[in-house]
């Protein structure tokens, strides 16, 4: 492969990626000399021990953090080199957020909170596009209803649509099926692997659970901040028996 072929392969990369808060004694060193590239189109989860960094590194990725080393290159751009300004834009046209607690605005109906980021940018959706998000999410004749009125794995759904309609760059999950129970989850993880498999959506996601990391193509581990392993084409077993082995060396 030539390497402009391999540098369109690759949606964001980062390179010595490092994040520390504090000063001197109680400095802690979230994330420390991370470098590591995301393929686009692929589904990317990320692992660890509660405290490993893995909510930093994604808020870092997604330009919500700003890294204390490193860089952050989503395509061309360097994200730690741009201002408050250009992120917010950045954050609002090139990507897309789900959230554990689903952040839908209560007094507007599903229809309206999946196409707000499109009406805060002034942008009108395209009608096919957001017709084929619908129908994949399967809540057509729901559309109508405020947040209150569905169920949490309904309103994950309603989130993951309104993180897909723009098109974004990479859509980035923090433990989007945190609060859901176990058919709930499958609903919106099975949403989030079609919209790779089927749009070639770039998916990362931060994940405890062995089951949902299973619907990724690649799970990386973290400890301490740093890499440690990764594992392609996961099962939940593969996944649990490698979070066993890092346990025993920790
Ligand atoms: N604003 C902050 N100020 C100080 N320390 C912080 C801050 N945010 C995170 N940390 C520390 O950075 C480290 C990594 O935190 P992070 O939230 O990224 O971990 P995590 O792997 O996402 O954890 P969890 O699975 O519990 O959500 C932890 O030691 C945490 O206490």
């Amino acid at each position: 492969m030539t390497a402009e072929l391999v540098e369109q392969a690759v949606a964001i990369r980062t390179v010595g990626l490092g994040k520390s808060y504090g000063h001197g004694e109680t400095r802690i060193d979230a994330l420390a000399d991370v470098s590591v590239e995301f393929g686009r189109g692929r589904f990317t989860a990320i692992m660890g021990p509660s405290g490993s960094g893995k909510s930093t590194l994604l808020h870092c990725l997604a330009g919500l953090d700003k890294p204390t080393t490193g860089q952050v290159m989503l395509g061309e751009l360097d994200l730690t080199k741009l201002d408050e300004r250009s992120l917010t834009h950045l954050r609002r046209d090139r990507i897309g957020f789900v959230f554990q607690a689903f952040n839908l605005v209560p007094t507007l109906t599903a229809l309206e909170n999946i196409t707000l980021p499109l009406d805060l940018a002034n942008r009108k959706p395209d009608k096919a596009w957001l017709d084929t998000v619908l129908t994949t999410i399967g809540l057509k004749d729901r559309l109508g209803h405020k947040p209150s009125e569905l169920s949490g794995g309904q309103q994950q759904r309603v989130a993951c649509a309104r993180a897909l309609v723009s098109r974004p760059h990479v859509v980035f999950a923090d433990e989007p099926t945190g609060n859901l129970d176990s058919r709930a989850s499958a609903d919106v993880l099975g949403f989030l692997h079609r919209s790779v498999r089927e749009f070639g959506q770039t998916v990362v996601m931060v994940t405890h659970d062995p089951t949902a990391a299973a619907y990724a193509d690649r799970v990386l581990f973290l400890a301490d901040g740093r890499l440690r392993d990764e594992l392609l084409d996961p099962t939940a077993e593969s996944v649990l028996d490698l979070m066993k082995q890092l346990d025993g060396t920790d």
